[in-house]
């Protein structure tokens, strides 16, 4: 009742900190202040943990990542979390070549990291990269807003920037749809401070974050995938959490008084001396906070949206396309789908390609249904990869701007004009209140490192006190 909102008193729990989301960013805060002697009790809206990270199970006996799902190299913090929870990793399937299917429907198979081009061309987008490069190089990773040219770089998006500084028609497609396929944002939606932030943060302590590295396969942030799902992450921790994560419980209302708040969710509430958020900014501002949030921390959170993703996974009895030489990568400038990977299993004994839907083409079929989607990317992987295509044994499909308590997929992105001026509320305490999610890394941003690494730095907040 609103009465009861009013006052700590009537609690149906009292615990030292209150975690509200049990993604990895929740769990990890959780497993660390329970390691260090706290009581806490984390209150997730769904009825399963993992939030952005869920795997499911095949008819076939695999098991398949419905949400986040590749890490590579200087994604330390998660590389350790999955250590210490003895889940390993493997490295993609990167044999053979890839497919370039160009506007007008053209297949070019090519090798390397980049689709085939003139040698101009070439040379105009290894330029761009190595500009973007060296502007991300002069972004403080804490704190972008404080960039030497903060102003500028946050005051036009990307689209701009690429139409204002390269001439070459190949390279500015390239990098129209490195944004779309890399970002599930369109370049001119973002601003160009926050993607030279998110280059900057694709890196840690001792690797300067790269372009290459953020949207690499080998050696990038799509190097390797988990042995049976990075789910495992979530449920292992939630499993030695026990009783201590609540599932069904979407928290509703933060009552702040003194040195506490009383969290009140569906079904519960709970006091405590500290609360960690760990939501994307986005849904972090569907709760109700009283007394208020400071105006610039409600306003970041009006303005930092979640990209629109959706992701298929069509299931075959064999990688067929192994056998005709290719390694499952598309680029496409056309289809609901222009990015796939192969994402069979290590030892190859089914196969599956994985076909993102990424900003525009998500918006597109918004309001198709599940079937209809299914055969426009069945029909789009038939054009890449030929006619067995067409008939997978299992189909799945993640709409994951749909889902009530995501809404969206990552990252989590800035339009111009934000990180500037709101940018430094993201990890600002209110009250007792501290922020979490992999929205507020300073390194690996929008990842699933960054969300280990967020619950990690909001925990040790917490612990020194
Ligand atoms: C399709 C897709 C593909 C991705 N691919 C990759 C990838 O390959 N590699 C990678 O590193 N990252 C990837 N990501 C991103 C990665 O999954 C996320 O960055 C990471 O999992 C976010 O974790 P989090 O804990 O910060 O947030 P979330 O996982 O969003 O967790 C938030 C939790 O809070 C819950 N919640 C929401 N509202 C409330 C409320 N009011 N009260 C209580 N609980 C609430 C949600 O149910 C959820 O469980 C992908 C994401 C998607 C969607």
């Amino acid at each position: 009742s609103p009465a009861r909102a009013q006052t700590t008193e009537g609690a149906d729990a009292v615990v030292d900190t209150v975690v509200v989301g049990a993604g990895l960013a929740g769990l990890t805060a959780a497993r660390k202040l329970v390691a260090a002697g706290k009581k806490v009790l984390v209150l997730e809206a769904r009825d399963r943990v993992g939030g952005r990270v869920h795997d499911i199970g095949l008819a076939n006996g695999g098991t398949i990542e419905r949400g986040g799902q590749f890490t590579g190299p200087t994604q330390t913090r998660l590389q350790a979390l999955a250590d210490e929870l003895g889940v390993q990793t493997f490295t993609g399937y990167n044999t053979g070549e890839s497919i370039y299917y160009t506007a007008d429907g053209t297949v070019i198979r090519y090798s390397g990291a980049l689709p085939p081009m003139d040698n101009d061309s070439y040379q105009a987008l290894g330029q761009a990269i190595y500009q973007l490069d060296t502007l991300a190089s002069t972004i403080p990773v804490d704190a972008p807003w404080t960039a030497p040219k903060a102003e500028e770089l946050d005051g036009q998006t990307f689209a701009s920037w690429i139409e204002g500084n390269v001439t070459n028609a190949n390279a500015k497609t390239i990098l129209h749809l490195m944004s779309n396929g890399a970002l599930s944002a369109e370049s001119r939606d973002i601003s160009l401070l926050w993607i030279l932030n998110y280059i900057a943060v694709s890196g840690n302590e001792t690797n300067p974050g790269n372009l290459t590295r953020l949207i690499s396969t080998l050696g990038g942030a799509r190097d390797s995938r988990f042995v049976g799902g990075p789910y495992q992450l979530a449920t292992k921790m939630a499993a030695a959490l026990g009783s201590k994560v609540v599932l069904k419980a979407p928290v509703r209302r933060i009552v702040q008084s003194g040195s506490s708040a009383l969290v009140v969710a569906d079904g519960l509430a709970v006091t405590a001396s500290s609360v960690v958020v760990a939501l994307p900014p986005t849904l972090a501002g569907r709760i109700v906070y009283s007394p208020a949030l400071p105006a610039t921390r409600d306003q970041l959170t009006q303005r930092f949206p979640l990209s629109s993703i959706g992701k298929a996974i069509a299931v075959y009895d064999k990688p067929f396309w192994r056998d005709a030489g290719l390694n499952g990568q598309v680029a496409a400038l056309t289809g609901t789908t222009r990015s796939t990977f192969d994402n069979s299993p290590p030892d190859g004994s089914y196969g599956a390609l994985l076909a993102f839907l990424d900003g525009d083409q998500m918006r597109a079929v918004e309001d198709k249904s599940d079937a209809t989607i299914k055969q426009l990317i069945l029909d789009d992987l038939a054009r890449y990869f030929g006619s067995q295509a067409a008939t997978p044994t299992e189909f799945v499909l993640g709409r994951w701007d749909a889902e009530e308590y995501t809404r969206g997929g990552a990252p989590g992105f800035t339009p111009p004009g934000v990180l500037t001026r709101f940018g430094s509320s993201i990890r600002k305490t209110a009250g007792v209140i501290h922020w979490a999610g992999a929205e507020t890394a300073t390194f690996w941003n929008g990842h699933m490192e960054g969300a280990v690494r967020s619950g990690e730095q909001a925990a040790a907040d917490i612990l020194k006190g």
